[in-house]
Parts: C-alpha cells; sequence; structure tokens
C-alpha cells in the first residue's frame, strides 16, 4: 500500500450480472484522491451499490482493475483480501448488516476483532478500543445505555448510527457509505453528515457517499454522477 496513492483507482472495468444480458457497469477510469470527498449518485438500479461492492472487493470485475490505496485488489487471494478490507475500507452499508444477537457495542467493536491494523491506529492515538466506541457512540447521539442492547431491539435510525461507528472506529483511510441518511430524520441526517465528514477528516480518511438526497451533496469536494462515469447508464439515458 502507497500513502500517496489514490484512495480508489478503476481502469477498463467491466461487470455483468451472471445471467443478465449486458454489462451493469463499464467505467474507463475514476479516480478518488486520498483523502477526498465525494458525493456519488444516480438514479437507483443505476449501478452504485454494485459499484461500491467492486470497489470494496467484495465482487469481482469481468475486467479490468480496482486500486484501493495503491493495492490491487484483484492480486489478493480470498484471504488476504478480507484483511486488506478490514484494515483499509470501513463500509455503512444500505441495511446496515449488523448481527442482530449482538449488543451495539460489540457490533462496533467488531472490525477491531478482524483488524490488528485498527487496534494499533487506535493504540497510537493514545487510546483503547472499548473507549473509542463509546466515543463515537456519544459522538452520534447513541446513549450509552443503548450499547448493552442487542442490535435487532435498536430502532432503525439507532441501528444506521451503529452502522456509521463500526465503519468508523480504528480510522480506515477509505470510508464507503451507502444511503446512510436514509432512515434518519432531517436534523439527526445532518448530525450524522458532520460527523463523518469531520471524523473522514481528522482521520486523513477518503469518503465515498452514495445518496438520493442532492441536498446533502455541497458538503463535499466533488459530485459525481455515475451516468457521466459509466458507459452503459449512458447508453440506456
Ligand atoms: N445480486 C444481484 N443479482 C443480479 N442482479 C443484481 C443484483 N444486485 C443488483 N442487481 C442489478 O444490478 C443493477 C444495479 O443495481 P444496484 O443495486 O447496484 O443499483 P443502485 O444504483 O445501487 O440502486 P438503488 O439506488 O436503488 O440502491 C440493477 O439492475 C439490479 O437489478
Amino acid at each position: 500500500m502507497s500513502t500517496a496513492a489514490p484512495a480508489v483507482a478503476l481502469r477498463g472495468l467491466r461487470f455483468a450480472w451472471p445471467g443478465t444480458p449486458r454489462p451493469c457497469l463499464e467505467i474507463d477510469a475514476f479516480e478518488l484522491a486520498a483523502g477526498e470527498r465525494v458525493f456519488l449518485h444516480g438514479p437507483s438500479g443505476s449501478g452504485k451499490t454494485t459499484l461500491l461492492s467492486l470497489i470494496g472487493g467484495v465482487l469481482d470485475p469481468d475486467a479490468g482493475h480496482v486500486a484501493v490505496h495503491g493495492q490491487e485488489l484483484g492480486a489478493l487471494h480470498a484471504g488476504a483480501r478480507d484483511r486488506f478490507r478490514a484494515d483499509h475500507i470501513g463500509f455503512v452499508f444500505q441495511l446496515f448488516n449488523l448481527i442482530p444477537y449482538l449488543s451495539a457495542r460489540d457490533n462496533i467493536l467488531l472490525p477491531c476483532r478482524f483488524s490488528r491494523a485498527r487496534r494499533a491506529r487506535i493504540a497510537a492515538a493514545g487510546g483503547d478500543p472499548a473507549a473509542e466506541a463509546a466515543r463515537l457512540a456519544a459522538r452520534l447521539d447513541l446513549q450509552a445505555a443503548l450499547l448493552d442492547h442487542p442490535a435487532a431491539e435498536l430502532s432503525v435510525g439507532q441501528q444506521q448510527r451503529v452502522a456509521a461507528a463500526r465503519a468508523l472506529i480504528g480510522r480506515p483511510p477509505l470510508v464507503i457509505a451507502d444511503e446512510p441518511t436514509s432512515a434518519l430524520d432531517a436534523d439527526r441526517q445532518r448530525g450524522f453528515l458532520d460527523l463523518l465528514l469531520a471524523e473522514c477528516a481528522q482521520a486523513g480518511a477518503a469518503l465515498l457517499f452514495v445518496s438520493h438526497d442532492g441536498r446533502l451533496a455541497e458538503h463535499f469536494d466533488r459530485v459525481v454522477a455515475l451516468g457521466e462515469l459509466n458507459r452503459v447508464a449512458g447508453e440506456a439515458a
């Protein structure tokens, strides 16, 4: 990994879902600079979540290259790719993907269990994972008592904030957020976005933020329409 490398670099990317007649994504080139905050938007079904899964190495492209912080994901075998993802990428998923029977606290701490790099970054900043989980939860307006509750007992908005704390803990250099504010009321949306931007700025992390809510776009360094990148979407438009 190189710190001078872009957070994300895509070249000649092509991906089709199995059994579908034409590609979902064809992207000649895209870069997200280290520390850059990009707002990505596009119509429903245009391939935003698919693109995030390719950048996260959860899906493999049919052709082309995906590099995260200079590391070509295709060069890593499955186990190494899982470790790389745990160390370097914080995800906030559209459907949160919390483990329902684990407490909110244990969900937030989960990446630290898998990633030595995240634990090391917390230690280097003079903290420990439990204190960092509590700090992030407080910043996200999650009451301390809620941290002992199983994730399944939390409201949708609370689950979303737990998912954000889980993504941010241990300061991954790339944060990927897929419609993270959709379940929050307007006040919490703004607070959530402020926290995400502040935490990413403090950690020097790049942020790739997908949303339908164009009102949030003004807070980002750059706004990208997937239709401008994706040749398939361009043809369909
Ligand atoms: N697991 C899957 N198997 C087959 N096709 C899929 C799968 N997931 C998504 N697709 C298809 O890929 C296309 C892009 O879907 P994707 O979820 O990436 O869009 P999106 O832009 O994130 O949409 P939304 O804004 O509604 O979340 C859609 O046509 C969808 O039907």
